[in-house]
């Protein structure tokens, strides 16, 4: 499980994030919402490791990801919300570069071909990154996230830039990897978290303003209306 206790941030004199708490686990898709600006892409930024909270803790099956990073964020993947892409590589070069940092022990080219064909790449590796269409470049970001299987999958507006076949080909990845991961997912497309998501976190303004499991008569829409409050 991924706990997230009392996280705040701030970034010089903004208050970007303040006491946010929520938790997720494996075998579950967490739908992660709110307005531009209120904190989301913060708050996947710290628990994947990449920038420091001021205060609070994240915790990755027990493990504090600020006292023992590197074993916390072997558990993780993320897709931040611009690709990480090494722009003079070509796709397979950069996923094998990304595979050895990660230092997995599977089976390299079989892994990465595998990967390839479950975010749609195959058919771009010899390509140079730098020369991927948006789509592609996006795809290849879901591979860089979930290479090696990691049990923890953040993907920041995963379906950016996607066309319409793409999004619903990565909603069905990501409810097939949700069987045995925990994915926390953010978008501001509410009908694309109703699909797929089992949990949904709502925050506004830096601060966790909604909690709930989303079933058959939850209303998204309502739900981050009035989670605006007086916005
Ligand atoms: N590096 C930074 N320096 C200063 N302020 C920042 C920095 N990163 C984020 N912020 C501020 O923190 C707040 C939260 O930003 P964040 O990008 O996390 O929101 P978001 O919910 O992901 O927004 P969006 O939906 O538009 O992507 C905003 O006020 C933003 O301007």
């Amino acid at each position: 499980m991924i706990c997230v206790e009392n996280i705040s941030k701030n970034f010089g004199k903004v208050k970007a994030l303040d006491n946010v708490s929520f938790s997720f686990e494996k075998g579950s898709v967490t739908g992660f919402i709110g307005p531009n600006g209120a904190g989301k892409s913060t708050v996947m930024n710290i628990i994947s490791g990449f920038i420091p909270q001021t205060s609070g803790t994240v915790t990755v099956d027990g493990i504090n990801i600020s006292e023992n990073p590197i074993d916390a964020k072997r558990k993780i993947g993320y897709l931040p919300e611009k690709p990480p892409l090494y722009t003079s590589f070509t796709v397979y070069e950069y996923l094998k570069c990304i595979f050895d940092i990660k230092g997995l022990k599977l089976k390299k080219d079989e892994h990465i071909k595998e990967v390839a064909s479950l975010s749609g790449i195959s058919e771009v590796m010899g390509r140079r990154t730098a020369n991927l269409s948006s789509g592609y470049r996006q795809r290849a970001g879901i591979a860089y996230a979930i290479l090696g299987y990691p049990d923890y999958i953040i993907l920041d507006e995963p379906t950016n830039g996607l066309d319409p076949r793409q999004k619903r080909d990565l909603l069905m990845l990501i409810r097939k990897l949700s069987k045995k991961h925990g994915i926390l997912l953010s978008s501001h497309i509410l009908s694309e978290i109703e699909a797929v998501c089992t949990d949904i976190v709502m925050i506004n303004n830096g601060k966790t303003v909604d909690i709930g499991k989303n079933s058959h008569s939850t209303d998204i829409e309502k739900m981050f209306m009035e989670g605006l409050g007086d916005n």
